[in-house]
């Protein structure tokens, strides 16, 4: 199927890592980003702590220029308030200035238990709060290892993504969860296939919308290997955890897409 152009998003999902200080990296990637050729979004979602204080010193950093940075949150609770001890709803996070909400992340499916029709409400929340939703999908080393990965992929877009998405207010990111912080990746033969797969079941689904529905790529991204995994058809950005936390390879993972 022809491949559209879509605007690329290097998003970079800080998990458990940041504390106050980390501001300074931060700043690194705000100057960084000021110098990266037009035409490349950025985001940082960091610890729910640091949101608010990241948000203002973006809009600190736009004002009077026109810096395609946001911050967003790695998670949110489906409901938009109650009793739910230690939570966070999305419209928390979009009141603390995120403009975007990772959900369905494989940490979060694995050690908080989150199946399809969690994740499904909470990309639901995310829109109500007004914010664009990350939706994860991906295989494990034994799904991919039997032949599945296609399988499973397409059941965790048929139950995770709720009716309704737009180019606007979902992204895609596919990461096979073997790749998450292994320093292995899937060719980019095997990146291909997959998003290739992914498009179609958007345009499917969602018509001309899902044509041009960013779909990002996570797992093992770094400068070293980014220029070729972004280069892939259908890769409209990166997904990246550990190279998100150091200003430098962040930066230079921008500066590779295509
Ligand atoms: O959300 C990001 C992914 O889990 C990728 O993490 P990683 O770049 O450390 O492999």
């Amino acid at each position: 199927m022809p491949v559209p152009a879509v605007r690329p998003l290097i998003a970079g999902n800080w998990k458990m890592n940041g504390l106050k200080d980390s501001v300074a990296e931060l700043d690194a990637m705000l100057k960084g980003a000021a110098e990266l050729p037009q035409g490349i979004d950025l985001l940082v979602c960091p610890p729910a702590t640091l949101v608010a204080s990241f948000a203002a010193r973006v809009a600190e950093a736009q004002a009077g220029k026109a810096l395609p940075f946001s911050i967003g949150g790695q998670d949110c609770h489906a409901n938009a308030s109650g009793a739910h001890t230690g939570d966070i709803a999305a419209e928390m996070l979009a009141d603390a200035g995120a403009a975007a909400i990772i959900v369905g992340h494989s940490e979060r499916r694995a050690d908080h238990a989150e199946n399809d029709a969690i994740v499904r409400a909470k990309a639901q929340a995310v829109w109500r709060a007004g914010l664009v939703a990350i939706v994860c999908v991906g295989e494990t080393q034994g799904e991919r290892d039997a032949g599945h990965t296609l399988d499973v992929v397409a059941g965790m877009l048929a139950g995770s993504l709720p009716d309704g998405a737009t180019a606007a207010n979902l992204v895609v990111a596919y990461e096979p969860v073997w790749a998450i912080g292994t320093g292995r990746t899937p060719t980019a033969a095997d990146v291909e296939e997959v998003h290739g797969f992914i498009r179609k079941t958007l345009s499917d689904r969602f018509g001309a919308a899902g044509e041009t529905m960013r779909i990002l790529y996570g797992g093992s991204v770094k400068p070293s290997n980014a220029r070729e995994l972004l280069a892939v058809p259908h890769v409209n950005g990166a997904l990246i955890g550990g190279a998100s936390l150091k200003a430098s390879d962040f930066l230079a993972i921008a500066a590779g897409c295509p």
